[in-house]
């Protein structure tokens, strides 16, 4: 199979804000993730979320002094994460591992948003966990097509299909053709060149992006972005592939305009990263 290029920008007018619309229309964004040491992962993603113009994004802590800290962006609805939360919240949207962490907790955290009719984005150390524990893979399995999607990178790629880095490397398409075919999800198989693929979907490829974005927190930014494309998509007539695919472009494209305006590659943050989406979003 070979990869179609992504060119997914004419679907942004679909985002656009009706005059009577209101954060509901914009969706609901549940992020659970930053354990001890990793705060960092899970603020990342909610700000991306924010600035990519999810309606409500809610952090769930592993880490509950983690939340003290945390005020640069009193938008953000912080709690620390518990069993139930997903059920109380009743998010449209849920994005599960940035700094997740392992742990009973965790996993526990895990399969709940595994069972849950929102749609899902999975990262990270989520995605570790499912390759090493089959009744989280099945529980992943059994949930309705397109309502789920995964965001390894080739590490966490190696790590569900038990490969190594270099394996998935060496052959990008048939790796994630692999991984659409154990997990039933959409996929999209991080790094250079960036693949997306899903069941019954069209593979793409990213040719946008640069070196630049080989930095800590640049996942958590898409991750971030997914979630609020995904979140905005169920109103505004976006699939969750198309809201995936159209993220991941956003994503890299605004790391490439950075590179224009002479902001990296070394040096670029996510941070900057994420205003730069919202910019692209806006433009008309
Ligand atoms: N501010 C915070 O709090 C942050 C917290 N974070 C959190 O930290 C946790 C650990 O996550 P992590 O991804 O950094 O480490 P890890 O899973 O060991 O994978 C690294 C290995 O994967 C591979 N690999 C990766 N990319 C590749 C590529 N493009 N091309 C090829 N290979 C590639 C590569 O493998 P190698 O080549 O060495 O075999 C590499 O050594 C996680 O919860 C995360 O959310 C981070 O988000 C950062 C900001
Ligand atoms: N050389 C590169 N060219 C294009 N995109 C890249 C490159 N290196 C990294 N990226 C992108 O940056 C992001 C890094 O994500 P990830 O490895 O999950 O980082 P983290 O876990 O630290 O947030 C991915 O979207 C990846 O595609």
């Amino acid at each position: 199979m070979t990869a179609q290029t992504l060119n997914t920008f004419h679907l942004i007018p679909r985002l656009e804000r009706q005059a009577h619309e209101h954060k509901g229309h914009a969706g609901k964004v549940l992020m659970i993730g930053g354990a001890p040491g990793m705060a960092g992962a899970i603020l990342l993603a909610g700000r991306a979320a924010l600035h990519a113009g999810a309606g409500w994004v809610i952090l769930d802590f592993v880490d509950e002094r983690a939340i003290s800290v945390l005020s640069d962006q009193p938008e953000l609805m912080l709690r620390v994460a518990q069993v139930g939360d997903v059920a109380q919240i009743h998010p449209d949207v849920i994005a599960i591992g940035p700094g997740l962490g392992q742990g009973n907790l965790v996993k526990q955290l895990l399969s709940e948003a595994l069972q849950s009719s929102a749609l899902l984005v999975i990262d990270a150390d989520a995605l570790n966990l499912i390759a090493t524990n089959p009744h989280l893979l099945s529980q992943l399995k059994a949930r309705s097509s397109l309502s789920t999607v995964l965001t390894p990178h080739p590490g966490e790629a190696a790590n569900l299909l038990k490969e190594t880095t270099e394996q998935i490397q060496s052959n990008r398409e048939l790796a994630i053709q692999k991984l659409v075919d154990l997990t039933g999800s959409i996929v999209v198989l991080k790094g250079q060149h960036t693949l997306l693929h899903a069941p019954e979907q069209s593979m793409q490829v990213c040719l946008r992006g640069n070196p630049g974005m080989g930095v800590g927190g640049m996942g958590d930014v898409l991750t971030g972005v997914t979630s609020a494309i995904l979140a905005q998509g169920i109103r505004h007539g976006l699939n969750a592939y198309e809201a995936a695919c159209l993220a991941v472009e956003l994503h890299s494209v605004a790391a490439d305009n950075l590179l224009n305006q002479g902001v990296g590659p070394i040096g670029l943050t996510p941070s900057e990263v994420l205003l730069e989406v919202r910019n692209l979003i806006n433009i008309k």
